[in-house]
């Protein structure tokens, strides 16, 4: 069946899809469906796998390089027998036999994907012509986690997935978002020139337990200052705005979008907007009222308001957050206090 793209338009590969092993059409196969996930030790990537191996009937192989990921984070399936991890970067050719493919390596925070740009627009291309040609091989079903940063310094409020966006193409921030523009490009060509089945997903800000303590995005940063009474670093000007999503909303809208009909680009997100100032004015009230809010100069190119117009997500997926910033803020002070070994007053 012809695959819709979130924008309503009938999408018609000109070349049906590669066909998957014969073995999945065999009447006694026995195997399990196969699921390859990139950068599966990261945060999203490691709790994504915790939902996949729920299902018995899958197999989880994670390919990472361990950049900004880790093996701890995936401790609890190392041995098991229907998991498998191998170290690898996705900038090299891959071979495995996959049904489905989630293409998630790639350093998500500014700072790490700043810090050796040209290795984050190679982890973009690179790494997704290869996982594309792995897909165009083995027939599996690829999905992009692409990201609001596509948007760039949004002129459009909210962001729906008809905007094109507002990216500075030279910019300290273009190795990321114009390498998930390319990556995105990609994922379109191989599917009309290839008919490789494709899902894009672009994630807005997603927070939650396993977050890297200095990984040095906002919400880790406030929460770890606040657990070791340390000042708040709000960059100014605290009044640009971000959508926090938890991260088990997050991985229910993947599976969902990996699973359904629809192509995408689909925005999967929370739309409760904040300014920086509100997030961290709620951080101190929930987790430490003594600490004080510093206002420190600000990065290149910072986007000035972000949130995403989540209408395709709820109509094609069935799919919305249910987890609000309060309720998601404590379940991740949870988990740092415990990594950080700060226990609650009482
Ligand atoms: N977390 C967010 O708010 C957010 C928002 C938008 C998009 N995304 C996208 O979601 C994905 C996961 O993000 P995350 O927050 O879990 O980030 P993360 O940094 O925790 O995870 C990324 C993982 O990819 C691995 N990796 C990086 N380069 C690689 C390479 N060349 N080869 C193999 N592995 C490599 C890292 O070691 C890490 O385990 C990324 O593609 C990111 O762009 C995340
Ligand atoms: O300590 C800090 C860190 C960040 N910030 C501010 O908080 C906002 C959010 O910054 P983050 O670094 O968490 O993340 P960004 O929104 O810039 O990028 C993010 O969005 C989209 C994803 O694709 C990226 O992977 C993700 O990191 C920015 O306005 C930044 O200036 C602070 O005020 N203080």
């Amino acid at each position: 069946m012809a695959a819709n793209s979130s924008n309503g338009e009938q999408q018609s590969p000109p070349k049906p899809p590669p066909l998957p092993s014969p073995l999945r059409f065999s009447k006694f196969f026995q195997s399990n469906m196969r699921i390859l996930v990139t950068g599966g030790a990261g945060f999203i990537g490691s709790h994504l796998v915790d939902k996949l191996m729920e299902n018995e009937k899958n197999e989880v192989i994670v390919v990472d390089n361990y950049f900004t990921g880790s093996k701890d984070n995936l401790r609890k399936w190392i041995g098991h027998p229907r998991f498998e991890l191998i170290r690898h970067d996705v900038t090299e050719p891959l071979l495995v036999e996959v049904d489905q493919i989630y293409h998630l390596a790639c350093p998500a925070s500014p700072i790490f994907y700043k810090y050796n740009p040209v290795k984050t627009i190679k982890t973009n291309v690179i790494g997704t012509l290869n996982m594309l040609g792995l897909a165009k091989r083995v027939g599996a079903r690829i999905l992009l986690t692409s990201t609001s940063e596509v948007y760039g310094d949004p002129l459009i409020h909210p962001q729906p997935e008809t905007y094109w966006g507002n990216v500075n193409p030279i910019g300290v921030r273009s190795c990321y978002d114009e390498g998930k523009r390319v990556a995105e490009t990609l994922m379109f060509d191989y599917h009309r020139q290839h008919g490789i089945e494709i899902r894009i997903a672009r994630i807005f800000n997603t927070y939650g337990p396993r977050m890297n303590i200095d990984d040095g995005r906002v919400v880790s940063n406030f929460i770890a200052q606040a657990l070791r009474g340390e000042p708040l670093t709000v960059q100014k000007p605290g009044t640009q705005t971000r959508s926090f999503c938890y991260v088990s909303d997050m991985v229910n809208g993947l599976i969902r979008l990996m699973e359904g009909e629809n192509t995408g680009p689909i925005n999967i997100g929370n739309p409760g907007e904040f300014t920086m100032l509100e997030l961290a004015e709620t951080v101190k009230e929930l987790i430490n009222p003594k600490v004080e809010i510093n206002m420190v100069e600000n990065t290149p190119d910072d986007p000035r308001q972000r949130k995403p117009d989540i209408t395709k997500a709820k109509e094609l997926l069935g799919w919305e957050p249910k987890v609000k910033l309060r309720d998601g803020l404590p379940l991740m002070e949870e988990d740092f206090r415990l990594r950080l070994g700060v226990s609650k007053e009482k």
